[in-house]
C-alpha cells in the first residue's frame, strides 16, 4: 500500500514540481546487466529510459499485479547503461565541488540496492584505467587542480574524516579503535560527530595513503561516510570561507527477506533496514509542505546527513539500478526515493570566516552594543513591587495609559487592578526582570570570554612575532653561511694554486737531482785529478773544465735560487714536509762543497795532468766538445813532449856540471842526486806514460763509440721519410698537449672535487631548511588550528550576542506592551483555565511579595 502511494505521489508530482537551485538534486543511473542477470532473463529489462525527458517508466511483472500500469518517476537527469563516469561525475558530483569550493556544504550520496554500481559510481579507482575513476578521486584531482590555479594569496586548509556506520554505531575508519561515536549539533559547526579522527592533507596522494581507499571500501552491510572541510583564506586580508563536503555510499536497500538471511548476518540487515528506512522517512516528512517532526535522532545515518537533508547544503542524490527485471521490486523503490529525494528543499549558504580585523570590528560592535545594553538596564532598573492590600472599591481593569513617558513601574499595575489581567501584567513584568538579569549575567560572562579571547590574541600575536624574528635571524644565519662560503672557495683555490706549485717544485726538485749526479760525478773526477797532479799539466785544460764546471754551478745554483724564490713566494716553509726539508739541506750542501772544489779546483798548479773525459761524460758530449778534447790531447802529448826535451837538456847540463865542477862536487854525491833525480823522472815519466795511454786508448774508444752513435742516429733520421718526420714533429707537439691536458685533467679533478664538497654543503644546508621549513608549517599550522579555534569561539561569542541582542528586544517591546494587550494563553490539558489562571497567579505573587492573596481569601 505504502509503496503504491509513494509511487503515485512521485509519478503526480513528477511533473509539476520545479526543482530550483536550493532542491537536492536527484541523478539516476543503470548499469548494465550483469551475466547473472542476462542467465536469468536473458537481455530484457524492466524500465523504459527516457534520457531527454530525464524520466524512467517501470512496467512491473504480472507476478506483482497490484501494480497495474506503468510508474513514471522523474530525476534531474537519467542516465542509461552506457553513461560514463565522467557523464556521472560532471552531472553529480562537479556542482558541488564548485560549491564547496564558494564555501558551500556539498553532499553526495548514492542510494540503491546492492551490486547496482553505488561503490563503483563513487569509489572506484584508478585500477581500472583512469576512464573508469569513480567520484571521488575526480574530486580529489579537481580539487587539488583547482588549488594550483588559484591566486597565490588564497591558503588552503583540507581536513579529512571517513566513518562506517555499522548496526547503528559510528566508528571511526582513519583510527579504528574509535568506535560508537556520537552525534552533536553545535550552533557554529552545524553537525560534528564527536571525537572523529580529522587529518590535514597536502596532497592527493595523502588523501588515498590516509584513506587507504581500498581497504576501507565498505561492505554492503555498512554506509561509508567521507568528509573534507575545505577551508580558505585570503592572505592579504584574512577572510575567508569553508566548504564541507560529505560522500556517501550507503548500504544495499534490498529487504531482509529478499536475502534470504539467518543469524547475525540477519541482524546486521535488519541493522540496515532499519536505519534506510528512517532516511526514507526522513525524507517523506521533508517533502511534506509544513512539516514538522523530521525523526532525524532515530538514527546515527540521519544525524549524520541532517545537513544534507532539509538544511545547509547542496545536496546530489544517485540513485543507482539495475535493469534486470529480477529486481524491479528493489528498482522501483530506489526509483521513489529518489524522486521524493529531489522535492526537498535545502537551505544552502556560504559559510564565512571573519578576518582577525573583522572580528575585532564586530567586537567592538558587540562592545557598543553591551554597553548600550548595560545602560539601557540601568534605565529600566524596576524597583521592586509593594503591593497593597485589596480594596473592595477598587476600580475594574481600565484602559490605562502610564503618566509618566518613562517605563511604567509595577506598583502602578498592581495600585490600579489587582485583577487576573494586571497579575498577568506583573507575571510578564517579573519574567522580563528575570530575562534582564539574565542578559546581565550572559553580558558579564560575555565580557569575561572576550577578554579571555583577547589574551589569547596578544599570546597568538607574539607568537607570530617570535615565528617572524625566527625567521629573520635565519634569513641572517643564511647570508652569514654564503659569505663564509664565499671565503672557504677563496681558500680551497688558494690551496690548490699551492698545490700546481708544488708539483712545479718537485719537477725542479727531479731537475736538482738529475744535476746533483752530474756534480757527484764532476766531483770524483775533480778528486782524482787532484790526486793525479804532476808536472806537465796543461793549465788552458784545467781553466777550461774550471770553466764547465762553474757554468754547471751557475745552472745548479739558478735552480736553487728560483726554489727559495717559489718557496718565499708562497711561504710555504712551514708547510713542506720534512722529506722536502731534507733535500733543500742536502743540496745546499752540494752547493756548498761545489763551490768549494771549483775554488780548489781553480787553484791547481798549472802543471797538472791532462783531462781527459769518462765514456759516460762522453757519450753526453756535444762534437764540438770532443774535437775540443782531442786537441786537448794533442797539445798534453806536446807538451809531455816538450817536458821529456827538458829533462833532457837537464841531464845535459848536469853531466856538464860534473865535468866542469868536480872540485866543487863530491862525485858520489852528484852521482847520487843523479840518482835520485833519474829514478824520480823516470818513474813519473813512466807513470805519465802509462796513464796518457789508457787515457789515449778510453778515448779511442769513446770516438768509435761515439762514431756509430752518430751513424745510427744518421741512419735514423736518413730513415725516416718525410711524413714520419711530420710525424715526429707531430707526435712532439701532441706530447706537449697531452702533457698539458694532464695538466688541465688534474685541474679539473680538483675543482670537482671542490664542487663535490659544495653540493654535499648545500644537501646539508636544504635537508636543515627542509627541517625548519617543517618545523616552521607544523606551528603555522598549530597557530592555524588556534586561530580557527578562536574564530568559533568569537563567532559563538557573536551569536550569544545576537541572541541577546534578540533578548534585549524583545524585552523592550514587551515593556512597551500597553496594560490591555492581549496575553497569549496557555492551555494545560486536564486543567480548567480559570484554575491555572488562580494557581498560576498565587505562584507569582508568592514569587514577588509571599502570598498576599492567601489571607484576602
Ligand atoms: N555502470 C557500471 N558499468 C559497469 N560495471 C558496473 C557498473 N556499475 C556497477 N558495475 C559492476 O557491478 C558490480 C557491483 O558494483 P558495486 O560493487 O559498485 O555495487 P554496490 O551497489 O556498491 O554494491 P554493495 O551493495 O555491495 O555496496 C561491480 O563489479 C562493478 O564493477
Amino acid at each position: 500500500m505504502e509503496e503504491t502511494k509513494g509511487a503515485n505521489l512521485s509519478m503526480s508530482d513528477a511533473q509539476t514540481i520545479s526543482n530550483d537551485d536550493s532542491n537536492i538534486k536527484a541523478i539516476c543511473r543503470f548499469r548494465p546487466l550483469t551475466g547473472t542477470e542476462r542467465g536469468k532473463g536473458g537481455s530484457s529489462v524492466c524500465c523504459e529510459l527516457d534520457t531527454s525527458q530525464n524520466s524512467v517508466s517501470i512496467n512491473l511483472t504480472k507476478k506483482n499485479n497490484k501494480y497495474t500500469g506503468p510508474t513514471t518517476f522523474s530525476f534531474d537527469r537519467v542516465f542509461d547503461l552506457g553513461a560514463s563516469q565522467r557523464d556521472i561525475y560532471e552531472a553529480a558530483a562537479e556542482p558541488i565541488i564548485n560549491s564547496v569550493l564558494q564555501g558551500f556544504n556539498g553532499t553526495i550520496l548514492t542510494y540503491g540496492q546492492s551490486g547496482s554500481g553505488k561503490t563503483f559510481t563513487m569509489h572506484s579507482s584508478e585500477t581500472g584505467g583512469v576512464q573508469n575513476q569513480g567520484i571521488l578521486p575526480r574530486i580529489v584531482s579537481t580539487l587539488f587542480s583547482r588549488i594550483e590555479n588559484m591566486t597565490e594569496n588564497i591558503e588552503f586548509s583540507i581536513k579529512i574524516s571517513m566513518l562506517e556506520i555499522f548496526q547503528d554505531k559510528i566508528c571511526d575508519l582513519l583510527e579504528k579503535s574509535k568506535v560508537d561515536l556520537q552525534v552533536k549539533q553545535t550552533s557554529e559547526k552545524g553537525t560534528v560527530v564527536e571525537n572523529l579522527t580529522e587529518k590535514y592533507i597536502g596532497s592527493s596522494d595523502e588523501i588515498y595513503d590516509a584513506l587507504k581507499i581500498g581497504d576501507h571500501l565498505k561492505t554492503d552491510k555498512s554506509h561509508v561516510i567521507f568528509i573534507m572541510n575545505v577551508d580558505q583564506t585570503n592572505a592579504d586580508t584574512g577572510s575567508g570561507i569553508s566548504g564541507k563536503l560529505i560522500l556517501a555510499d550507503l548500504a544495499g536497500t534490498e529487504k531482509n527477506s529478499s536475502k534470504g538471511s539467518q543469524g547475525s548476518e540477519s541482524d546486521d540487515m535488519k541493522g540496515i533496514e532499519k536505519s534506510l528506512s528512517i532516511l526514507r522517512r526522513v525524507t517523506n516528512a521533508l517533502a511534506e509542505e509544513n512539516h514538522t517532526d523530521v525523526p532525524y535522532q532515530d538514527s546515527k545515518l540521519t544525524q549524520v546527513l541532517s545537513e544534507s537533508f532539509g538544511g545547509n547544503t547542496k545536496t546530489s542524490v544517485i540513485i543507482t539500478c539495475s535493469p534486470s527485471p529480477w529486481h524491479e521490486l528493489e528498482t522501483m523503490s530506489s526509483l521513489r526515493f529518489g524522486s521524493i529525494a529531489r522535492t526537498i528543499k535545502n537551505t544552502p549558504k556560504i559559510n564565512k570566516l571573519h578576518s582577525q580585523t573583522e572580528l575585532s570590528s564586530l567586537l567592538n560592535a558587540a562592545e557598543v552594543k553591551i554597553s548600550a545594553l548595560d545602560a539601557y538596564i540601568t534605565q529600566n532598573n524596576l524597583p521592586q513591587p509593594k503591593i497593597p492590600p485589596k480594596s473592595p472599591s477598587a476600580p475594574a481593569l481600565p484602559n490605562h495609559q502610564p503618566q509618566s513617558t518613562t517605563q511604567p513601574g509595577l506598583s502602578s499595575f498592581i495600585d490600579q487592578s489587582p485583577d487576573q489581567e494586571a497579575l498577568k501584567t506583573l507575571e510578564q513584568k517579573l519574567a522580563q526582570q528575570e530575562r534582564t538579569d539574565e542578559c546581565l549575567k550572559t553580558i558579564n560572562r560575555l565580557k569575561e570570554d572576550i577578554q579571555v579571547l583577547e589574551g589569547r590574541i596578544e599570546v597568538l600575536e607574539e607568537e607570530k612575532l617570535k615565528v617572524e624574528l625566527e625567521k629573520e635571524g635565519f634569513m641572517g644565519k643564511n647570508s652569514l653561511m654564503f659569505k663564509l662560503q664565499g671565503s672557504i672557495d677563496l681558500a680551497e683555490e688558494r690551496h690548490e694554486i699551492i698545490k700546481l706549485q708544488e708539483e712545479k717544485i718537485k719537477v725542479k726538485d727531479k731537475e736538482v737531482e738529475v744535476f746533483k749526479e752530474k756534480v757527484m760525478e764532476l766531483m770524483v773526477k775533480l778528486k782524482k785529478y787532484e790526486n793525479d797532479k804532476a808536472p806537465g799539466s796543461d793549465p788552458k785544460e784545467i781553466t777550461n773544465s774550471s770553466i764547465r764546471l762553474k757554468k754547471e754551478i751557475m745552472a745548479l745554483r739558478h735552480i736553487m735560487n728560483l726554489k727559495d724564490e717559489i718557496l718565499s713566494k708562497l711561504k710555504l716553509t712551514e708547510d713542506l714536509t720534512d722529506e722536502d726539508r731534507n733535500k733543500i739541506i742536502i743540496n745546499t750542501r752540494m752547493l756548498e762543497e761545489i763551490e768549494k772544489a771549483s775554488s780548489k779546483y781553480t787553484k791547481i798548479p798549472t802543471k797538472m795532468v791532462l783531462v781527459k773525459e769518462t765514456d759516460t761524460d762522453t757519450l753526453s758530449l756535444s762534437e764540438s766538445e770532443v774535437e775540443q778534447i782531442v786537441i786537448n790531447q794533442k797539445m798534453i802529448h806536446a807538451r809531455i813532449e816538450e817536458e821529456l826535451a827538458t829533462k833532457r837538456s837537464m841531464r845535459k847540463e848536469i853531466e856538464d856540471i860534473k865535468y866542469q865542477d868536480e872540485d866543487q862536487l863530491t862525485k858520489e854525491v852528484v852521482q847520487a842526486k843523479m840518482n835520485e833525480m833519474k829514478e824520480s823522472f823516470d818513474k813519473e815519466r813512466e807513470h805519465l806514460l802509462s796513464d796518457l795511454g789508457n787515457r789515449t786508448q778510453k778515448v779511442k774508444q769513446l770516438e768509435m763509440e761515439l762514431e756509430i752513435q752518430r751513424e745510427e742516429y744518421k741512419k735514423l733520421e736518413k730513415s725516416l721519410t718525410e711524413e714520419e718526420f711530420s710525424m715526429k714533429i707531430q707526435i712532439e707537439q701532441l706530447q706537449r698537449q697531452v702533457d698539458q691536458m694532464n695538466l688541465m685533467y688534474h685541474h679539473e679533478v680538483s675543482s670537482n672535487n671542490v664542487l663535490k664538497v659544495d653540493v654535499q654543503l648545500y644537501e646539508k644546508k636544504i635537508l636543515k631548511r627542509d627541517q625548519r621549513i617543517a618545523t616552521l608549517e607544523k606551528s603555522y599550522k598549530t597557530l592555524s588550528e588556534q586561530a580557527q579555534e578562536m574564530k568559533s569561539e568569537l563567532m559563538n561569542a557573536q551569536k550569544q550576542m545576537i541572541k541577546l541582542e534578540t533578548l534585549r528586544r524583545e524585552s523592550l517591546v514587551l515593556s512597551r506592551i500597553p496594560t490591555q494587550a492581549k496575553m497569549i494563553k496557555r492551555i494545560k490539558t486536564g486543567v480548567k483555565p480559570r484554575e491555572i489562571q488562580k494557581d498560576y497567579r498565587n505562584k507569582i505573587v508568592e514569587r514577588v511579595i509571599g502570598d498576599p492573596f492567601n489571607s484576602s481569601e
